[in-house]
């Protein structure tokens, strides 16, 4: 098991926002993480990562408490995707792409000929290289999110985290980078956990679903398990009609126009 949860709960100051929430995960798994807006996604993707600490819970890594980790140790274990990201200083798609690449280099050192090879062959797959010398600050927002996805897979670490990832790219490129992480996962056991808003899309890639509510999970398991007209009209409160795409033979949710009590 590469994470163990146990009895996870949060607040920001007093409003919690995560309870007594509990979950194990393997590698070799894409994990989709779905529930409405200010459900907890976010934060349960947070503190996974270490960048908040729970108030009560514990969280282990390997078999080690996250807490225990240093920074430098831990960014070549797990990387993000962040859901927003504030780039106001003028550095280039190539800088931030190399920045993913720092938990590897030695302090002070350039970028080893590993490095740089990494940092081409990502960019040339997340369709970045073309402009690799453009402002960080005069991209668009699909662009930009495109090198900060860059950047994290050029940390070749064990796991990924994305959080809404793809809510800027158009459909081309949603697929290119969904199916180039989902080759990870079957091709290099990694572990990806995504805060995924288009259900269809977590159907189309999640392996597992952790389906959330009110910072509670709901139901954890199987995409064909999980993905039920009775879960989603608790979770999202709208009626939809569960079926399998007769062309990807995954499942499929047609939603219907009015919301369900
Ligand atoms: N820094 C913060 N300080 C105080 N409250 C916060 C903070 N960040 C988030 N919250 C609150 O915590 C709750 C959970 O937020 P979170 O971002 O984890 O939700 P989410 O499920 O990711 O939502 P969304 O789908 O809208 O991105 C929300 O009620 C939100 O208002």
């Amino acid at each position: 098991m590469a994470f163990q949860a146990d009895g996870i709960s949060f607040a920001y100051g007093d409003r919690p926002v995560l309870k007594s929430l509990s979950l194990d995960l393997e590698p070799g798994c894409f994990y989709g993480v779905l529930g409405p807006n200010g459900c907890g996604k976010s934060t349960l993707i947070d503190i996974l990562m270490g960048l908040h600490k729970p108030q009560a819970g514990r969280i282990r890594y390997k078999g080690r408490d996250l807490s225990a980790y240093r920074k430098r140790e831990l960014a070549r274990e797990l990387a993000l995707v962040p859901q927003n990201f504030y780039i106001n200083f003028p550095f280039t798609a190539l800088d931030v792409v190399m920045m993913g690449r720092y938990p590897h280099m030695p302090r002070f050192a350039p970028p080893s000929v590993r490095d740089l090879s990494v940092v081409t062959e990502i960019m040339e797959r997340t369709d970045t290289l073309p402009f690799r010398h453009r402002y960080m600050t005069e991209m668009s927002g699909g662009e930009r999110q495109r090198v900060i996805f860059a950047r994290a897979l050029v940390q070749e670490t064990p796991v990924l985290m994305l959080d809404e990832a793809t809510s800027n790219l158009d459909i081309r490129h949603t697929l290119t980078l969904m199916d180039l992480v989902a080759d990870e996962v079957r091709h290099r056991r990694k572990l990806v956990v995504a805060v995924i808003q288009d259900i269809n899309l977590a159907a189309g890639y999640c392996d597992r679903l952790i389906l959330m509510k009110d910072g509670r999970i709901v139901d954890f398991g199987n995409t064909e398990t999980v993905l039920t007209r009775e879960n989603i009209q608790q979770v999202f409160g709208v009626w939809s009609h569960i079926h399998e795409d007769p062309y990807t033979r995954k499942l499929r949710v047609s939603f219907e126009r009015k919301a369900a009590p």
